[in-house]
């Protein structure tokens, strides 16, 4: 049993349905040690005979065995580490990645040896010193002359210490003083106990080998041995072989990220401006809805609930006002009665229940001046008392007016000499009927001085004074709406629910509980709508971004073409070069987050900087949640942007893809 036997090799190409015969039926025997040329016509299928026997053609009949092992050329796995541990490749157009350093043009073999990361830079040194080039190693391809290049690719083919030596044309295009240095190597290769089959048109160098097989018209006319192959050394260590690993593709990936920098960066700078925008969107969402939350809880108690008459479908009445119309209020329906007022009391969780009135149409007459009062709103626990600008609450027979609408009126500059003074104050309420009409005149001394800021007008008067003069003009003392305090926030859920479900004796439900939190919970479901809505916006943007990432992959399969060749020669798997590109793809997503980070934050401080002179809160707040979700955005965006072109890399013929300029 030979070491390489192939049976009966038969290979024709099809062109549309012409079968055009290459190989037909070629049996070899090859051992260890053997330094063997190919020789025959140009176009007499030399290179193809190389391909099948590198594992690279699968299109074809007979067998491969190696070592008495037939390889399978369907099973793909089989053959790609057939190729990475037994085959190595060298070419007449050397074949190495532009974008790599000479070092690291030899690492990429050795990616798939179980060699530490030191172990491995170490032996391609070696390998390169070995073949003359330890001074070149950081050079570029581009900036080697043609007999180095193909040193470069000896040491390569070398570095994952095959068996087989493939060289097809390998002193084709050098100089006659390179092309004995490289036969020298090969010489040496093969002493080392390898197999070395090279394609060549020069009976010159043929004859350096240890056998000369000749092809004419797709058969074996000639097999001659020139010399005894070389005695295999014993006991040599041999390196083992294994997949490549995901970080080798990452690496590999990020080395062609930095080396097209410029054009990639663009691509970086277009997909970060994406997801800046929805950060920054988001970022702003959470600071208008805390801005708001803010400056509703500093008006308003928000431990504080107003409750007023529940109203099914047709009306519509919450906390407004009873006006008197030409048909009257229905005040057993829009107003609490006392007995109301109890249940209220005796709810689980009220701390302290006061009932509320509100008067509109309030004339008032100070000194002989008349104000216009409006609506008077009577003292509750939603109030804020950092509200009261002078003076104090209003007790019994007080009012706190309201600065713009009254205090200002009565002094502009001086606003604050209104406290203490007395206001006779008019308006009009009605009878028990809800329809007789009450004038109700009330002097009342001005505890204070009140501002709402831009929550608009307030004047304010004690329950109490309103309730009490109702009773003396026989108006009906019944409340518009009654004021709760519970013990804390956690509490207010729970008590509204409770209150809600108080039911009358026709099993009617009676009222309806506004809080801080509800009307808070409206306006950031408004908000959080808004704020989604720009996010979603900016987000289309990505969809640009994910265009451009897709188009640029497409651009870098095409150019990395050959390159893709290589690799599958090397030994890597179709799933090794679809990662290869996805994971560029998703270094390129992870680059444009940072900078999109970066921009938020900066952009997002200076915005901040900038509205905190008007509103004195910082409007933009990016939260670590946010930055996750745009994290997550950016990697499915740029793995779902490489899918495609990956696919066609991975797809490709590595012949085509070899043969490709
Ligand atoms: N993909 C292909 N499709 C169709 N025909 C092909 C294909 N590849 C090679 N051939 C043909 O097969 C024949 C053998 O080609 P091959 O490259 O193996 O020859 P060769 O002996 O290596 O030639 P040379 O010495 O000029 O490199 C040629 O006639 C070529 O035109």
């Amino acid at each position: 049993m030979a070491y390489l036997e192939l049976r009966d090799i038969q290979k024709s190409y099809y062109l549309g349905k012409e079968k055009f015969p290459v190989l037909k039926g070629i049996s070899l025997d090859f051992e260890l040690g053997e330094f063997v040329s190919i020789l025959g016509e140009s176009g007499g299928g030399k290179s193809t005979l190389m391909n099948i026997i590198g594992g690279l053609d699968r299109e074809f009949d007979g067998s491969v065995t190696i070592e008495g092992q037939t390889l399978d050329h369907h099973l793909e796995n089989q053959l790609d580490e057939y190729r990475r541990g037994t085959i190595g490749y060298i070419y007449q157009s050397y074949n190495l990645i532009s974008h790599l350093t000479v070092l690291e043009n030899v690492l990429v073999s050795l990616e798939m040896t179980t060699l530490s990361q030191a172990e491995k830079t170490k032996r391609a040194t070696e390998l390169l010193q070995r073949v003359g080039l330890g001074e070149q190693i950081r050079k570029h391809p581009n900036q080697l002359s043609g007999g180095q290049k193909q040193r470069v690719a000896i040491a390569r083919a070398l570095a994952s210490d095959p068996q087989i030596i493939i060289a097809d044309e390998p002193t084709g295009a050098l100089d006659a003083e390179n092309t004995a240095d490289v036969l020298e190597i090969l010489n040496e290769i093969a002493a080392e106990g390898r197999l070395v089959i090279a394609v060549t048109h020069s009976q010159d160098v043929a004859d350096h080998g240890t056998r000369i097989v000749h092809l004419a018209d797709g058969k074996i006319d000639n097999d001659r041995r020139l010399r005894e192959p070389f005695a295999l050394p014993e006991n040599v260590e041999r390196l083992s072989d294994r997949p490549l690993p995901a970080s080798s593709s990452y690496r590999n990936a990020y080395k062609h990220l930095t080396f097209s920098f410029w054009r990639n960066s663009l691509i970086m700078l277009g997909t970060a401006i994406g997801l800046f925008a929805v950060m920054l969107f988001s970022g702003l969402g959470n600071g208008v809805k805390a801005y708001i939350n803010d400056q509703v809880n500093s008006l308003a108690n928000p431990t504080a609930i107003t409750i007023s008459r529940y109203q099914d479908d047709d009306g519509n009445q919450g906390v407004g006002q009873t006006t008197v119309g030409a048909g009257g209020v229905d005040l057993e329906e829009t107003t609490i009665s006392d007995q109301q007022m109890k249940k209220i009391r005796n709810t689980k969780g009220a701390k302290h229940v006061q009932p509320g009135y509100q008067l509109s149409g309030v004339k008032g007459k100070l000194d002989d001046k008349d104000y216009n009062l409006g609506t008077v709103q009577t003292w509750s626990a939603t109030y804020q008392k950092k509200l009261v600008k002078a003076g104090h609450v209003p007790g019994k027979n007080e009012i706190l007016v309201d600065k713009k609408a009254v205090a200002k009126q009565f002094d502009k500059k001086n606003w604050r000499s209104i406290v203490g003074k007395h206001i006779n104050v008019t308006w009009v309420t009605v009878k028990e009927d809800g329809k007789t009409p009450v004038t109700i005149n009330k002097n009342l001394k001005v505890s204070g001085v009140i501002d709402a800021g831009k929550a608009g007008t307030a004047n304010v008067v004690d329950a109490q004074t309103v309730k009490s003069a109702y009773e003396k003009a026989g108006a009906s003392t019944n409340a518009l709406f009654a004021t709760v305090r519970v013990k804390n926030a956690d509490a207010v859920k729970p008590f509204q629910k409770a209150v809600q479900n108080i039911k009358d004796s026709d099993g009617k439900r009676l009222f309806s509980a506004i809080t801080v939190g509800s009307v808070l919970d409206t306006i950031n479901t408004i908000v959080t709508l808004a704020t989604n809505v720009l996010a979603a916006i900016a987000a289309i943007s990505l969809i640009v971004s994910a265009l451009m990432i897709i188009v640029t992959m497409f651009m870098s399969v095409s150019e990395r073409t050959k390159e893709i060749g290589i690799l599958r020669a090397l030994g890597e798997s179709k799933k090794d070069v679809r990662r290869l590109f996805t994971s560029e793809s998703v270094l390129i997503g992870l680059a444009s987050f940072v900078l999109a980070v970066v921009l938020a934050f900066v952009v997002g401080g200076i915005l901040n900087h900038a509205l905190y002179k008007i509103a004195s809160f910082n409007m933009i707040q990016i939260t670590f949640g946010n930055v996750i979700v745009t994290l997550i955005l950016a990697l499915i965006i740029s793995f779902l942007a490489a899918l495609l072109p990956a696919r066609r890399a991975a797809k490709l013929n590595p012949i085509d893809a070899l043969a490709a300029d």
